[in-house]
């Protein structure tokens, strides 16, 4: 296995990179990582009245600003593969730190933004972990695009919030269009869920 830069050589994404000065990407991610802070701040944010109105009033301006950024596309959003977690803000942070054709080992951190309640991570955000990197997976590796046709998660223990856990998938099997792969997220020794995926590569049009 080799280290990180791990979908960089892949084919799942159908256009390439948006940004391709390393200033911009840099920004970028730097724009994304302010939203994600601002995602986990609101979950124990208590502003009194005055203060919500004036964070509402200074949230439409920024959503403003972006809407009057976009442009004919492909915009940047999930697509700049060489920033952390591809560059969206949908799924928990990720670190790819080992990756080969047929598995994936990575470092997800559910930060309070997705947190069920105290600190326990939402069995949704699990769920979309799993989807992300088995479907990145599923994908990488000069495998045609695919698509999840089923996604199953076994919780089998409260999966931790805010501390970095231990994710691995892997490909079980490959059967003419149809792949399974399979992953798990561990706290330690402990197996906080399972996960298997059937997914199908999309037909030749
Ligand atoms: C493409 C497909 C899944 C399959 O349709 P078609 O191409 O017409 O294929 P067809 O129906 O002919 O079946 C072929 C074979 O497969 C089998 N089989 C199929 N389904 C099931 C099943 N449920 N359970 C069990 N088996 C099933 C079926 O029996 C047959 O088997 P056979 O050859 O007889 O032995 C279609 O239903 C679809 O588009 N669904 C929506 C997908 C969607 O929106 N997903 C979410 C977004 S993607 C994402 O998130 C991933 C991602 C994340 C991150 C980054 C990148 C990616």
């Amino acid at each position: 296995m080799t280290a990180a830069a791990p979908f960089a050589d892949s084919s799942w994404v159908p256009d390439t990179e948006p940004l391709t000065d390393p200033s911009d990407v840099t920004a970028y991610g730097d724009l994304l990582a302010s939203l994600r802070s601002v995602q986990d701040a609101i979950v124990d944010a208590e502003p009194d009245r005055a203060t919500m109105l004036e964070l509402t009033d200074s949230l439409s301006t920024i959503s403003e600003q972006l809407r009057a950024s976009a442009g004919v596309g492909p915009a940047p959003f999930a697509r700049q593969l060489g920033l952390p977690d591809r560059g969206q803000t949908l799924v928990p942070p990720l670190t790819i730190d080992r990756v080969s054709a047929d598995r994936v080992e990575a470092t997800v951190t559910f930060t309070e933004y997705f947190h069920l309640g105290g600190q326990v991570a939402h069995g949704g955000a699990v769920a979309l972990v799993f989807d992300e990197v088995l479907g990145l997976l599923c994908s990488a590796g000069g495998r045609p695009w695919s698509r999840t046709a089923f996604l199953h998660v076994d919780y089998r223990n409260p999966t931790p919030g805010d501390v970095p856990l231990d994710l691995a998938v892997w490909l079980d099997s490959e059967d003419g269009r149809k792949r399974v792969m399979r992953g798990e997220i561990r706290h330690g020794d402990v197996v906080c869920a399972e996960s298997h995926g059937l997914f199908v590569a999309v037909r030749a049009s």
